[in-house]
């Protein structure tokens, strides 16, 4: 069937989805999936002034706010700095974020996303 206008996605979009996938496919236990809430946090939105989760990020992908990958690669590091500034070395949080920056960021290698740059043709 013919996609009207409105279900076309951009094809940064369709890019940026895959590799949001891939991403959330790191985080198992899904402590990334939704802002971090203050009542489970004490003082969270007091330490951290620009809070990121891969929710929000959809929703940015969704509302077409991303212009590039390099913007959707940095609001990926602020999520993962983020819980490693609020979070103490040693806490699963610091761990799991730390693990996840390195082993997603390693997807996000030119190496990687050359095949899938044929995408945005
Ligand atoms: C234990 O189950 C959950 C479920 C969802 C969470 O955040 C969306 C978190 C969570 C995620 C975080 C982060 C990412 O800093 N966190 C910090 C302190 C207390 N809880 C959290 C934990």
């Amino acid at each position: 069937c013919v996609l009207k206008a409105s279900q076309k996605r951009r094809p940064l979009s369709r890019l940026l989805e895959q590799l949001l996938r891939n991403l959330e496919k790191r985080d198992p236990h899904q402590f990334f999936a939704w802002p971090v809430n203050d009542n489970f946090a004490p003082n969270y939105s007091v330490i951290i002034k620009r809070p990121m989760d891969f929710s929000s990020i959809k929703q940015k992908i969704d509302e077409n706010e991303y212009r590039s990958l390099n913007c959707f690669i940095s609001d990926f590091k602020l999520m993962c700095n983020n819980a490693m500034k609020y979070n103490k070395p040693g806490t699963v949080y610091h761990k799991a974020a730390k693990r996840l920056l390195h082993s997603g960021l390693k997807q996000l290698t030119p190496q990687k996303l050359r095949p899938l740059g044929d995408m945005l043709t």
